[in-house]
């Protein structure tokens, strides 16, 4: 059995990969990073640590690599005769992989399907890709019937790795990964370390309100108050509260919009804000925070559920405060969103800015607050 694998960064040595190599699989890494493909290359293994309470360590054998800007066709073919394909490049990148995907679907002469699976951080990441996979297909519908897409929502924290490092990642030792079951029509594919459900939008919902809300605001509140790591942001008590407040509003819109039991959902946010304190992690705020306008998009993870309890009447103001946070994320230098986010607080009114940047329009109940919340981080700068 063989998986490919897109984006051989830290989500994909350090979780999907591992999981599928876990699963019995060959890996095939397929990447635009050429002295990483180099490396995983010349190399027969590389380990998977885990730091913080309770960590292990795995080691990774049975991949090799693909450059696919240097040979499209090896990796075309390596789609073409996969069982499984898999992502972790960012939602961002998922349109560059499509043509290069649907190739490999029209190569394909294997009666099994191929099984593709976005595992980004994104709503229903699978669905844009196959999106853009139909598009790159045109009328093709045979090619397209080669395929069973299913979505996922991943969890693990796994900060940038160390070059000192090599190939090996750490990874804290927390992990989940849900797919969803119905494109698979009771026969999923045999991976242990995930689990299938019936109705995967509430879980994708939990975790991105949550983990990645809580996460993304430790950061951005966090780095105003002069933090350099995520667990020192979130041991300042008025990040820590600030932090708190934010997810006890989108815990409050979880429970509204899903029916989780409120128990169980106050023992998950306080699981993930144990997660953030995890100093072995030494996570660096501007990792976390990274790319500010993807972060501030109409459906992520602060504007959504802002916009969402606004609609029902409610008044998301710790969101607001960490969307102020968000707007502060400037001058990162190797961050292009970051330094995009500075030019379009200096170029647009609050209005456009908020047109352009979250998507909330005119008369929308959370409008006033962002666009005062925009003029607070123009005279600021
Ligand atoms: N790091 C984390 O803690 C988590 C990340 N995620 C999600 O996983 C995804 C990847 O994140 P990371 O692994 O942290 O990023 P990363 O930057 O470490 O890895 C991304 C990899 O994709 C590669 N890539 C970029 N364009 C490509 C292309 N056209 N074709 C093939 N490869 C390409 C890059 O060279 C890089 O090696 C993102 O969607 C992120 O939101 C999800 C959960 C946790
Ligand atoms: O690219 P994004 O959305 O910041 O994704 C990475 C984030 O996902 C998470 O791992 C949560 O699963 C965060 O810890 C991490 O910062």
């Amino acid at each position: 059995m063989t998986a490919v694998h897109f984006g051989a960064g830290n989500i994909g040595r350090g979780f999907i990969g591992l999981l599928l190599h876990q699963a019995g699989h060959d890996l095939v890494f397929i990447d635009v990073n050429a002295p990483l493909i180099a490396a995983l290359n010349a190399a027969d293994s590389y380990r998977v640590i885990e730091i913080g309470p309770g960590g292990g360590e795995t080691t990774v054998t049975g991949f090799s690599a693909i450059d696919s800007a240097a040979d499209r066709g090896a990796a075309v073919t390596a789609v073409a005769t996969a069982d499984i394909v898999t992502t972790a490049v960012g939602p961002t990148v998922l349109r560059f992989l499509a043509p290069l995907i649907a190739d490999g679907l029209r190569a394909r002469t294997a009666d099994a399907p191929l099984v593709i699976m976005a595992c980004e951080n994104a709503l229903q990441a699978t669905d844009a890709l196959r999106a853009e996979i139909v598009a790159a297909l045109g009328d093709d519908r045979r090619a397209l019937s080669r395929a069973i897409f299913a979505n996922t929502a991943v969890d693990r924290i796994v900060p940038t790795a160390d070059p000192a490092d090599g190939l090996d990642v750490r990874v804290e030792p927390f992990y989940e990964w849900a797919i969803e079951s119905a494109p698979f029509a009771g026969s999923p594919p045999s991976i242990p370390g995930a689990h299938f459900v019936d109705e995967l939008a509430p879980y994708i919902e939990r975790k991105l309100f949550t983990v990645n809300t809580g996460h993304a605001s430790t950061a951005y509140v966090g780095r105003l108050a002069g933090a350099a790591t995520i667990h020192e942001a979130i041991g300042m008590p008025a990040v820590r509260d600030a932090v708190d407040a934010a997810l006890r509003e989108t815990s409050a819109l979880l429970v509204a919009r899903h029916g989780f039991d409120p128990v169980v959902q106050d023992t998950y946010r306080e699981t993930a804000l144990g997660r953030f304190a995890n100093d072995a992690l030494a996570d660096p705020v501007e990792r976390v925070g990274r790319q500010p306008l993807r972060k501030l998009s109409r459906h992520e993870r602060l504007i959504e559920p802002a916009a969402d309890l606004a609609e029902r009447g409610e008044h998301p103001t710790a969101l607001v405060e960490v969307i102020g946070a968000a707007l502060r994320f400037v001058d990162v230098a190797d961050d292009s969103e970051s330094v995009e986010l500075g030019e379009k607080l200096a170029s647009l009114t609050p209005e456009a800015f908020v047109a352009d940047v979250t998507g909330v329009e005119p008369g929308h109940p959370l409008h006033s607050a962002l666009v005062s919340r925009v003029a607070d981080a123009q005279s600021a700068r």
